[in-house]
């Protein structure tokens, strides 16, 4: 057995062992770069394309993915307010590519990420789709369903719904989708350096525990599956009883694997168990974390799901009059039909989806769903948040182009002072990227960022 460095012997000693048994050789290696700085990486979002990404390393197996050369304050830049980035660690963006080997995406899907706080995966996903795809993004702790919805609502794709169940009480959705993406929660070992936390919360039983769990969420998640359709496991770890276990749990139960053709200097270790086969990074021979990701095929029979829902439960549709009103606000109006809630915040829904937002209005409980838009009030309609960001909105709305330090001034929810008098509803923008909404009234304009979105930090320098 090698002798243990400094950094080792941080390490708990049952991990170290156990990485040295799968790792030979090369585990001093490994846990040499577990001492290094990680590395920081973005995914650009295509839809906003306000990121200059000139000069900048792309992540090999992410179109969309760049490491930095540091770490900025993401806090304190506007794009990243508005939804230009998400600031995603370099190793996951692997998702993208086994997508793009095994879904056919230029055809609309109905694609289920079932774990999914923050939203890392989702936004991915979001980026990936077809745009008449359907995404739901399910997350089953409720406080982190806000941050969730809120990631999304910054990415901007319209076709989204967020639920907030648990994986079990879904089986209303048997056979409704063609992908379901379980980024399961682990033992978090591909975490280690990234998230100190990580490693005090990690022990053997903690490992049996994430193993059994994701098992559940597996069993619960095959279902939902239409036949032929495709389920992408992924884990940050590096646990065979985890990642072996369930490739062996899957095959063994109505999923037939699906190997992905990764070149070989990317580095990426092939894992085989029965006729199954994971990819797994490692930190000492990729430039990210630790992570594990697994594509199989449902080969068992389904039956096919019924949309015959043929009215939605609590939303009503908009008058003639409240629609011309709702559409003026969109790029493409005609592509949406427009809705009230009961609490009379106006929604706007894809058309070419509207059987499958019956579907889940009836099967599911806990989801929000479609393009929040605002809310009439007298004769004014007042925009929403999400409206602002989506890549939806009317591209001949009137906006005010910001300052940096204007927008950071926007982001604190400070009212703006400037030298033009203006008024009505105007967009504040930063770089040409939507940030909100502002709306003038002489020199002064009052901002409606919403509370919950405002930068809580101090901002010492704005420019
Ligand atoms: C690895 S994280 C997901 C990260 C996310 N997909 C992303 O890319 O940003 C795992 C998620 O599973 C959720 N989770 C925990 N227990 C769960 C369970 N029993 N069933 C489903 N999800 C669970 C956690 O709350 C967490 O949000």
């Amino acid at each position: 057995m090698n002798s243990l460095t400094s950094s080792e012997a941080e390490l708990p000693p049952a991990f170290q062992e156990q990485m040295q048994q799968q790792l030979g050789p090369e585990f001093s290696v490994f846990a040499a770069a577990l001492t290094q700085d990680t590395p920081v990486s973005i995914r650009v979002n295509p839809e906003k394309n306000a990121m200059a990404t000139t000069g900048l390393e792309p992540v090999p197996w992410c179109a969309e993915g760049f490491y930095l050369p540091e770490r900025p304050s993401f806090t304190l830049d506007p794009l990243f307010q508005a939804g230009a980035y998400y600031v995603q660690e370099a190793s996951s963006m692997l998702l993208n590519e086994a997508l793009r080997q095994t879904a056919n995406l230029n055809r609309p899907l109905r694609v289920l990420d079932l774990c999914g706080a923050p939203g890392g995966k989702s936004t991915l996903l979001a980026s990936a789709l077809s745009r008449d795809s359907l995404l739901v993004c399910n997350e089953v702790i409720r406080s982190r369903v806000s941050v969730l919805r809120e990631n999304l609502d910054k990415w901007g794709f319209p076709n989204v719904v967020v639920s907030n169940h648990d994986p079990e009480d879904m089986s209303n959705l048997a056979g409704f989708f063609d992908v379901v993406v379980v980024d399961a929660p682990c033992s978090g070992e591909g975490l280690f350096r990234k998230d100190p936390d990580a490693m005090q919360e990690w022990s053997p039983a903690n490992v049996q525990l994430c193993s059994a769990r994701q098992k559940r969420i597996l069993a619960a998640a095959a279902p939902l599956l239409d036949e032929g359709g495709l389920l992408i496991y992924s884990t940050c770890t590096y646990n065979d009883a985890e990642n072996r276990d369930n490739l062996q749990f899957l095959s063994q139960n109505g999923f037939r694997s699906r190997p992905l053709d990764l070149p070989t200097d990317w580095n990426i270790v092939e894992k085989a168990v029965d006729n199954a086969v994971g990819y797994q990074c490692y930190p000492h021979r990729v430039r990210g974390e630790g992570f594990f990701i697994s594509v199989f095929q449902k080969t068992a029979f389904t039956a096919s799901v019924k949309l015959d829902a043929r009215t939605f439960r609590t939303i009503r549709a908009l008058r003639p009059r409240e629609t011309a009103s709702a559409a003026r606000w969109l790029q493409q109006p005609g592509d949406f039909s427009f809705w009230e809630k009961p609490n009379g915040d106006v929604m706007a829904l894809s058309k070419a989806l509207e059987k499958q937002f019956l579907f889940l209005d009836s099967a599911l409980r806990n989801k929000g769903f479609g393009l929040e838009m605002g809310q009439f009030k007298g004769h004014d309609f007042i925009p929403s948040h999400p409206l602002a960001l989506s890549t939806a909105i009317n591209q001949q709305l009137p906006g005010i182009a910001l300052s940096r330090e204007n927008a950071l001034r926007f982001f604190k929810k400070e009212n703006l002072v400037l030298d033009q008098p203006v008024n009505g509803w105007l967009l504040a923008q930063y770089n040409g990227l939507n940030l909100g909404w502002v709306k003038g009234v002489g020199n002064r304009v009052n901002n409606y960022l919403p509370k919950d979105w405002r930068i809580r930090m101090d901002i010492k320098e704005y420019v």
